[in-house]
Formats: structure tokens, C-alpha cells, sequence
């Protein structure tokens, strides 16, 4: 921890098991690096067995501790676990309405052990207006939305309710609902509504997995993440906790609380189509890597670049003349076909099937408007692009042929969101396995060495090809580097 180490603030109660609660909160926050600042509601006396008493902490005191937490500068994001009494929240909302940095709500009606807590559901209702996300579970969301939540058609009919409600983000957690082999949360974050699926773990050792994944959030998007990110990293930290959970006495005891998630099975997989969650994978790209990858707009570049051995290309043609892309597409599949070079198409993919062509390329945008089995049924390849967890998570779960990560560097290319070099190491130690990759974005033979160091081998690069001074050289030494790998 540093001056520069983000703070959150935690508004929940102790747990003396050391399972749930503020315990929780605070080993969470310590493991992503986050200063933790801390409100106490009530003390619980509990243990893996069960609840003996929750004891709330005078209102006065509550207040007291909110004031003092405030005159050192307010934290990027608080969470709110268990509150006692409307008393408890009328305070609340009277601090959050000077507050503007990111609010979750977790809110407790229950404990894991059976006991509840006798909070009233009406006061908690009057905070949502408050509250960036709310993360109730089923039983929760059925008593805030007043209505009985048994498929995923009824989880949305909630969440649009808490959204009426006044919560700006909903995640309400499925695990209760009996949905076979999948756990399925709906995480409405953004205007649109994803469902995050995890297979379920059957574990023993499950105690505060709702403390931990509102405190994950906070704490992702204290990092400086965006809040689908964070939803994305936070969902993953639940399930890498609840591998890894271990018992404190007879009863269950607490997941493990353990930094940045480290597994790509650890994520969930994302969509805003559960169709989606049944797909066939793409077919791959064959054993090696897709090496150096040049992006061009036009077949002339296409002549000129196959030749050279080029042996994954991209046809990107920004243009909506019909007659043009319908020309330039079919020339192009024929020279893929001709040069043995794995061609993709970029955005067009109906052209693409219908001259084809070894590949598509497609957008986070473009995906959900493509029709991704008539490209796969078509036995074309797919290529995606992204730049975040949430990003790579939504397009793992279509299992693509390839991951495209960018922009690493900024680029005049395009207008676009910069990674950096640090989120591409993390990506690749987590996708390598899984997809090939290509880094993209502002990349050249001068900043090789620290692509490279990443681990990524493959650089999708545009101007390192179409604006060098000498084409051969540019292919020759680009390619020379993706070879030796880094100095
Ligand atoms: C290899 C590779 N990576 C990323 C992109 C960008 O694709 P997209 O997000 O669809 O944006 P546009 O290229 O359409 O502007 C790409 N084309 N190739
Ligand atoms: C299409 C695209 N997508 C992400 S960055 C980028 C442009 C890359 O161009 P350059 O290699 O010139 O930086
Ligand atoms: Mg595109």
C-alpha cells in the first residue's frame, strides 16, 4: 500500500467467524490492493454453525464513524453490507446524498447459515435510489421486487423492477434457482442486461460469497477498472475463492480470498444470449501461431503482401459501396485460396461466406447483429476483438478461432480504447492456453521487444506495413523479431 493506494469504504458488520462481513470485506480489499475504510453496523456473535446475536451499533455511532471517514476524503466506492434498522439506513441516505463516487448495495435479508436478520424490507427498498448496483440474491430480489423469481424470464421481470426502484445497476445472483449443471446471474450494469453463467461448484466452504463479490466489485473498480470489467473480475474472484475455501469448524467455512483471478476458467462465460451459452466452437487456425498479421484496406495490398510469405492477413475496407466490397472480397478469398494465406474478412461476413474466405473478423459491436452460426455452419473462421475482461469473457464464451487484444499502444489508426501493456500480460498468461492471440494498436518493430516480453506472439499491425518506407524490409524484420522473440 502507497499514498496512491485507492480506498474504499466498507458500511457492514463484523463477523466473528471471520467468514463474512466486514472480514471479508477487508481481506478482499487487501489481496487487490485497496484501502479499506470501515462503518460498523453491528457486531454479529457467529460461527460456521450459526448465528448467536447481532448486536447494531447505535445509531450516533454510525453516524460518528461515517463523519470521521469523510474528513480524510471521500473513496472511490462504498459498499453496504448488513444494516440493522431503517434508523441504520436513514443515515445512510443522508451520507450518500453528499457522496458520488460508486455505491453497491449488498443487500443482507439473510446469512448462509439459515439465520435472517430482520432488516425491513421497506427501508432497504427506499435506498435503492442510492445505489449504483444492487446485488441481491433470489430470495432477496424476491422480497425487494415483491414477486417470485423462478427462471430466467422472472430474473429479468425483477431486476427491471429494482431498476424501476431507483438502482441504477442490478446483479442479482441465480445460484439459488435450480438450473441444473449453471449458475446464472443476470448483471444489468450498462443499458443492456448480460447473463454471466458459472458451472455450480458443489463445495462445503461457501461463507461470504455475497460480502466478497460486492467487495470485489468496489474494489476492481477502485483499481480503475470500468464496472463490466470489474463485474467480469469480481464474478471470477468469487469462483476462484470458492475452489479454494476452507473449513474454520464444524460448518462451512469461508472461500479463500486471493488476489487477481488467475484462471480463465475462473471467469464466467458471458452473453446476452443464452442461446449462446450452448454453441459450438469455431473451428481454429491450424498449429502455428497467426504470427505478423497485417491489416490492409485494399486487394493492391493484398498482391503485394502474399508473395511475401504472409500468412495471416485482414481485409478491412471501411466502405459501404456494395459493388466495391462484393469485387474486392472475392479477389481476396481467391488470393488467400491461391497464397495458402489464412484470410479474414473484417465486419463483412455475409460476403465473406458467400466468396469463401478462410475468416471473419468482428467487433464487440458487430457480434450480437452477425449470425454466428451461419459463419461457423459456413466453416469459416471467427476472429474478435477486445479490450477489457468483460470483453474477452462475452467473446470466449462463442469460442472463436482467435482473441484479438487492443489497442496495446495509441494509434492513429484508429479511435479506440487504449490497453497498455500491463492488462496484455495478465490476458495472455490467462488466454494463451485457451485461444491463439494477436496483439493490436500502435505496434512496430521500435516497441517489438515489450510486445513481445508479454508473451503475445502474434502483432496485428496497419501503418508498420502500409507506411513504411520499404515493404520487404518492413515484412523481413517484423517477421525476424516475431521469430527471436524478445531482447
Ligand atoms: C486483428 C484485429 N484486431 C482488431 C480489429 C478491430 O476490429 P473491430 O473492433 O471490428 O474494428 P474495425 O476494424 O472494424 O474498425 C481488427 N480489425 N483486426
Ligand atoms: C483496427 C484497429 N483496431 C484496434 S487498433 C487498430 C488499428 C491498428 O493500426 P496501427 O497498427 O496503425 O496502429
Ligand atoms: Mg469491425
Amino acid at each position: 500500500m502507497t499514498n496512491h493506494t485507492p480506498k474504499v469504504w466498507i458500511i457492514a458488520a463484523s463477523d466473528s467467524a471471520g467468514a463474512s462481513g466486514i472480514q471479508a470485506d477487508l481481506a478482499t480489499l487487501r489481496g487487490l490492493e485497496v484501502h479499506g475504510g470501515v462503518a460498523l453496523t453491528a457486531v454479529t456473535a457467529q460461527n460456521s454453525q450459526e448465528v448467536l446475536s447481532i448486536n447494531p451499533v447505535a445509531t450516533a455511532v454510525l453516524r460518528d464513524q461515517l463523519r470521521a471517514l469523510r474528513a480524510d476524503g471521500d473513496a472511490v466506492a462504498i459498499k453496504i453490507g448488513l444494516l440493522t434498522d431503517a434508523e441504520q439506513v436513514d443515515v445512510l441516505r443522508e451520507f450518500l446524498c453528499a457522496y458520488s463516487g460508486l455505491v453497491v448495495l449488498d443487500p443482507v435479508l439473510g446469512s448462509s447459515t439459515g439465520a435472517g436478520f430482520g432488516m425491513s424490507v421497506a427501508a432497504l427498498k427506499s435506498l435503492l435510489p442510492y445505489v449504483d448496483v444492487v446485488t441481491p440474491n433470489i430470495p432477496e430480489a424476491e422480497q425487494l421486487a415483491d414477486r417470485r423469481i423462478s427462471s430466467p424470464a422472472d430474473m429479468l421481470s425483477a431486476a427491471v423492477r429494482l431498476r424501476e426502484l431507483g438502482a441504477k445497476g442490478v446483479w442479482l445472483k441465480g445460484g439459488h434457482l435450480g438450473l441444473g449443471e449453471q449458475c446464472l446471474d443476470l448483471v444489468w450494469l450498462s443499458e443492456q442486461p448480460y447473463w454471466f453463467a458459472q458451472p455450480r461448484l458443489s463445495v462445503r466452504h461457501h461463507r461470504g460469497t455475497g460480502c466478497t463479490l460486492a467487495s470485489a466489485l468496489a474494489a476492481f473498480v477502485a483499481r480503475g477498472e470500468s464496472l463490466l470489467d470489474a463485474a467480469a473480475l469480481a464474478n471470477a474472484y468469487v469462483k476462484q475463492g470458492l475452489r479454494q475455501g476452507y473449513a474454520i469448524g464444524p460448518g462451512p467455512g469461508p472461500i479463500a480470498r486471493q488476489g487477481w483471478p488467475s484462471l480463465m476458467t475462473d471467469f464466467p462465460r458471458i452473453t446476452d444470449r443464452l442461446d449462446w451459452l450452448d454453441y459450438a466452437a469455431f473451428p481454429d487456425c491450424g498449429a502455428s501461431s497467426l504470427g505478423l498479421y497485417p491489416v490492409v484496406d485494399s486487394v493492391e495490398w493484398l498482391r503485394k503482401l502474399l508473395p511475401l510469405g504472409i500468412d495471416t492477413c485482414q481485409l478491412r475496407i471501411k466502405s459501404n459501396d456494395l459493388t466495391l466490397l462484393e469485387g474486392a472480397i472475392s479477389e481476396a478469398a481467391k488470393l488467400g485460396r491461391q497464397y495458402g494465406c489464412r484470410l479474414f474478412i473484417n465486419d463483412h461476413w455475409r460476403l465473406a461466406i458467400k466468396h469463401g474466405a478462410y475468416g471473419v473478423h468482428l467487433g464487440q459491436e458487430d457480434i450480437a447483429d452477425a449470425d454466428l452460426n451461419a459463419i461457423r455452419d459456413a466453416g469459416l473462421r471467427l476472429g474478435v476483438s477486445t479490450h477489457g475482461d468483460f470483453e474477452w469473457a462475452r467473446a470466449a464464451t462463442i469460442q472463436p478461432s482467435y482473441i484479438a487484444i487492443g489497442a496495446i499502444f495509441p494509434t492513429q489508426t484508429k479511435e479506440v480504447r487504449i490497453v497498455g501493456l500491463e492488462k496484455l500480460a495478465r490476458w495472455v498468461a490467462l488466454l494463451q492456453d485457451h485461444y491463439p492471440l494477436t496483439a493490436i494498436g500502435g505496434i512496430n518493430l521500435s516497441n517489438m521487444d515489450v510486445i513481445l516480453k508479454t508473451g503475445v506472439d502474434s502483432v496485428a499491425v496497419v501503418s508498420a506495413i502500409t507506411q513504411a518506407p520499404d515493404l520487404r524490409d518492413a515484412v523481413t524484420n517484423l517477421s525476424r523479431k516475431l521469430l527471436k522473440g524478445w531482447e
